[in-house]
């Protein structure tokens, strides 16, 4: 699939996640590119249909681009309970298991998953896979960022901290704190490492989501159409 390929895909499971949000709905938006053309999308409907909802931004990036598709902002303090969810991912196994955080918005990603009712998750072919094997993004708070990678290595992963782009040093999440990529190969069993992973005090979330399945639909974008996937 070429660049262009790429993006046209993204933009039908945009379009199509956007399109299944209801009037009256609390929307969580998740954050990176694919997220952005349902982002697009939601505020076509707001201005053309007049649909009404609220959306929980992940991130300050995705906060900037509600407020530049006119998308009304609330917060996860005023709804605890979300009506639905939209949030890209990294890699998708069969089992709908998830690798999320390029971004590094993981840690509020997976709060609204948590909360929300229904998951959609936008991603172009490319991120379908049969096993999880990208590196794992983990938020570390800083004081344990050190001996929070000495016990990623004894998992036979290999962490390495996130650099900024346009900054030196590390990356920092929204939430002031770092991240760690962990690469540990082919996963045999997501459920296992992202608990393993929780148990290391000062690693505060991970990137695999693999407690959602049952809520999660994936909507896989291609170059002409969409193609659903979940696992009802
Ligand atoms: O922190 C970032 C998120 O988990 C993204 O949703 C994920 O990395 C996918 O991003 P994109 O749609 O840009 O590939």
């Amino acid at each position: 699939m070429n660049a262009a390929e790429q993006v046209g895909s993204k933009r039908n499971a945009g379009y199509r996640a956007a399109d299944m949000v209801e009037d009256g709905m609390i929307v969580g938006l998740g954050t990176g590119s694919t997220v952005f053309f349902a982002m697009e999308r939601l505020g076509e409907r707001i201005a053309g249909e007049g649909l009404s909802i609220a959306g929980i931004p992940t991130s300050y990036q995705a906060a900037l681009r509600a407020r530049q598709y006119g998308i009304p902002i609330t917060s996860l303090d005023e709804h605890p309970e979300i009506d639905i969810a939209i949030d890209g991912a990294d890699q998708v196994d069969p089992d709908l298991n998830l690798i999320k955080g390029r971004g590094a918005a993981l840690l509020r990603e997976k709060c609204v998953c948590d909360a929300t009712r229904r998951m959609l998750i936008v991603v172009d072919q490319t991120k379908m896979v049969d096993t999880l094997s990208a590196p794992v993004p983990v938020e570390v708070l800083p004081f344990a960022s050190a001996s929070v990678s000495r016990r990623l290595t004894l998992l036979d992963g290999r962490p390495v901290l996130r650099e900024g782009i346009k900054k030196d040093g590390p990356v920092i999440t929204d939430n002031g704190n770092f991240i760690l990529d962990c690469d540990f190969g082919a996963i045999a069993d997501p459920r296992h490492l992202e608990a393993e992973v929780a148990s290391i005090p000062g690693a505060l979330e991970c990137g695999l989501f693999t407690a959602y399945g049952e809520k999660i639909v994936v909507i896989v974008g291609e170059e002409k159409g969409c193609r659903i996937v979940s696992l009802r």
